[in-house]
């Protein structure tokens, strides 16, 4: 904590999930599990008071850090002026077109210790611009991550999971107490890296209309999928015959499907 770069500062807006990470050897970590970043830019959300970006800094050929509170962003954009590949985006990340910073370039990657009060906001805008992205190493609130990587079967995966799988190769990278932080949360974090390598295609299914669903076929997650589909206004034996055209058991819930059994049943309803 002595270099100014990495000094939160007195104060943190926990509005903004000003959360500051104050272990070195977790930043480490972030930054190197993003790989060579040589040849590429590298978006962080998120900057803060500059943990992960000091490390990213002389790594990467191009870093674009996109920070929404401007007292923030106009003291990294000061103390890395002689930086000509930094720049500072002060404004929403949601609001930024990742296409537009890609340019010519190859896919970029992302990087970032996220506000957890956006997080799926975050992941969607990632998700949309998935062709403008390779990878992204992002810190999520443990629980979210738990979601995101979780495997069809089990209690977590819904239509989260579900929705990351359809576009990337989730994996974790680590996980934090709170005391790595500072102020500290009240939930442990969890590192993920996606590698996007969108599955549509090959499913044979539109991605948007899918998993518009895919929600349907969640909505409530402790009923059978044929009591889902029913409540979403489908015939009750037109929603069984697809059932069984698709090979799923009359009494299968959503969670127990993965991504290949549910396009299945998708394009079962739509061929209708
Ligand atoms: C959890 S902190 C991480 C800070 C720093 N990267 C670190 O690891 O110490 C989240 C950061 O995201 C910023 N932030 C919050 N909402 C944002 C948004 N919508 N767009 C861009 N940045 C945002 C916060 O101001 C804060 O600096």
């Amino acid at each position: 904590m002595s270099r100014s770069g990495t000094r939160p500062g007195p104060r943190s807006k926990p509005k903004l999930g000003q959360n500051f990470l104050i272990d070195p050897h977790a930043s480490l970590a972030i930054a190197d599990a993003l790989g060579d970043l040589s040849q590429r830019t590298v978006v962080e959300i998120g900057p803060g008071a500059g943990a992960i970006t000091e490390l990213l800094l002389p790594r990467a050929q191009r870093l674009i850090a996109i920070e929404l509170d401007r007292v923030l962003a106009q003291r990294l954009t000061e103390q890395h002026a002689s930086t000509p590949s930094f720049e500072v985006i002060s404004a929403d990340v949601l609001s930024v077109n990742l296409h537009d910073l890609r340019a010519d370039g190859p896919p970029l990657l992302i990087i970032g210790n996220l506000p957890y009060y956006i997080t799926s906001d975050i992941l969607l805008h990632l998700f949309r611009f998935h062709a403008d992205v390779d990878r992204a190493v992002i810190m999520v609130q443990r629980e979210v991550a738990d979601r995101v990587a979780a495997h069809p079967g089990t209690r977590d995966y819904g239509v989260l999971s579900a929705t990351a799988q359809l576009y990337a190769r989730v994996e974790r990278i680590l996980t934090l107490p709170p005391e790595a932080f500072m102020p500290p949360p009240d939930v442990h974090s969890s590192v993920l890296r996606l590698t996007m390598q969108p599955q549509f295609a090959a499913l044979g299914v539109e991605p948007d209309a899918f998993l518009g669903f895919v929600k349907k076929a969640f909505a409530q997650k402790r009923k059978t999928l044929a009591s889902n589909l029913r409540a979403a206004g489908l015939a009750s034996d037109i929603a069984q015959q697809a059932l069984e055209a698709a090979g799923i058991p009359a009494m299968a819930r959503a969670e127990e499907l993965d991504l290949a059994t549910m396009a299945r049943l998708w394009k079962q309803l739509e061929s209708r």
